[in-house]
Parts: structure tokens; C-alpha cells; sequence
């Protein structure tokens, strides 16, 4: 996965859900956090779709519980595995120095690195989300922002970044949660935004205002 262009993710915490996806997207996010035994499913994984493996901590919207020691130690791991050629490290990690170790790993792997800022809250004004996107681009090969749109307006200003950087050259990944925000995961990639996440299911939704994967995958194509 080198993220040049737009690439359609089947978020999930299943891998069998790869047959299904195989049709509509690019690759598999594996949300590690949102599965049993994820070091064990990857080991396991006989699929075609790459993976890019994230394992969301709870204090960034996710379900791993434990420290961010042993939450890295899981995905280092990851990369060792073939099919794994994305991992996603959280922007606060990256800022803080803790996650040093799994992109050295990442590199050594030739495995890609999205550095993602997520906010559940709302979305913030254009300078804050170009410095935050600026940021996480300059710690990976990918910067991503998640954002919450409670209004069609506040979307405007994610859209507008999202072109911003990308006309300087920067590889960005942009979505508003929520249901203000759903059309933003169709519309920001004609804006440059370069992945998309969606679930094979829209009961396994990974965000809020997520379409499901072959709906996405249909506007996205519609709207090129
Ligand atoms: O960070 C993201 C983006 C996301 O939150 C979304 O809004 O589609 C879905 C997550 O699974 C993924 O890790």
C-alpha cells in the first residue's frame, strides 16, 4: 500500500470478512483492538487483500485496554507478518516518543506508517486541523483526521484542508464522523484525501456515519 492513490479499506475486526471484501476494497484495516485473538488471526490470514493493522488505545476511540508498552509490542508484531503493509500509530503517540520502536520496525518491514488524530468531539478550525495534519505528516507516510461534523458547514473547512495539502504535496486521509459527515467520506477524496474505511456490514461500522463498503466504494467511483 503506498497511498499515491485513493485506497478503499474494509475496516474490521474479522479477517474471514476478507473474502467479502475482496470485490469493493483495496486492503483490510484490521482494528487488532476490536479482535480476540489478533496476533493469532494474523498468523492465520490466508486472504489476498493487504492489511494495514491499527490497534486503537481507548483513549483515542478504541478498545485496547491495557499500556501503550504492550499495545506496540502487538503492533510491531504485526509487520512481521507478510499481508501487513500499513500500520496506523495515533498522532499523540508519535509527539510523545512512545512509539519510536514500532517505526523503526515498521521501516525495517518496508511496511507504510498513517500517523491518525482522531476527534469524537467535533471539528476544529482550519488552522488547528492544518497544523495537526501537518504534523502527522511529517512523523509518517500518511497524515489522517477524523473529525466529528455536527453541521453540513462545519465539513467545509475539512474539505478545504484536505485540498490545501494536497496541493503542496502532502498525503492526507480525511473523514468527518457522524451522520453530518458521511458524505465527506465520498466527497474528501476528490479533494485528495487517500484512504477510505468502511465495513463489509453497516452493523460492524468502525465510526459513526460510515457507509458500508460496497455503497463507498460506488460513490467513489461515481464522483471521480
Ligand atoms: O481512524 C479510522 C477512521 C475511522 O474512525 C473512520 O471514521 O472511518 C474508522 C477507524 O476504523 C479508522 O481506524
Amino acid at each position: 500500500m503506498d497511498f499515491d492513490a485513493f485506497t478503499l479499506l474494509a475496516s474490521t475486526a474479522d479477517l474471514a470478512d476478507e473474502p467479502a471484501a475482496r470485490e469493493h476494497a483495496d486492503g483490510l484495516e484490521f482494528r487488532m483492538d476490536l479482535a480476540d485473538e489478533p496476533l493469532e488471526a494474523l498468523a492465520g490470514y490466508d486472504g489476498e487483500l493487504p492489511i494495514l493493522a491499527t490497534n486503537r488505545p481507548t483513549w483515542e476511540g478504541g478498545e485496547f485496554e491495557g499500556d501503550d508498552a504492550d499495545r506496540f509490542d502487538e503492533l510491531a508484531a504485526a509487520t512481521e507478518v507478510e499481508a501487513v503493509r500499513a500500520i496506523d500509530v495515533e498522532l499523540e503517540s508519535l509527539r510523545a516518543g512512545d512509539a519510536d520502536v514500532v517505526l523503526e520496525t515498521a521501516r525495517d518491514h518496508d511496511v507504510a506508517v498513517v500517523a491518525s488524530a482522531h476527534d469524537f468531539e467535533g471539528t476544529p478550525d482550519e488552522i488547528e486541523m492544518l497544523e495537526t495534519l501537518s504534523d502527522a505528516c511529517s512523523y509518517a507516510d500518511v497524515g489522517k483526521l477524523a473529525v466529528t461534523a455536527h453541521s453540513r458547514e462545519e465539513t467545509l473547512g475539512l474539505l478545504a484542508v484536505t485540498h490545501r495539502l494536497t496541493a503542496d504535496g502532502k498525503t492526507v486521509a480525511t473523514m468527518a464522523m457522524g451522520k453530518a459527515g458521511s458524505h465527506t467520506r465520498a466527497v474528501a477524496p476528490v479533494y485528495g484525501s487517500k484512504i477510505g474505511y468502511a465495513p463489509v456490514d453497516p452493523a460492524d461500522a468502525t465510526a459513526p456515519g460510515q457507509y458500508d463498503l460496497e455503497t463507498l466504494s460506488r460513490l467513489v467511483a461515481q464522483l471521480e
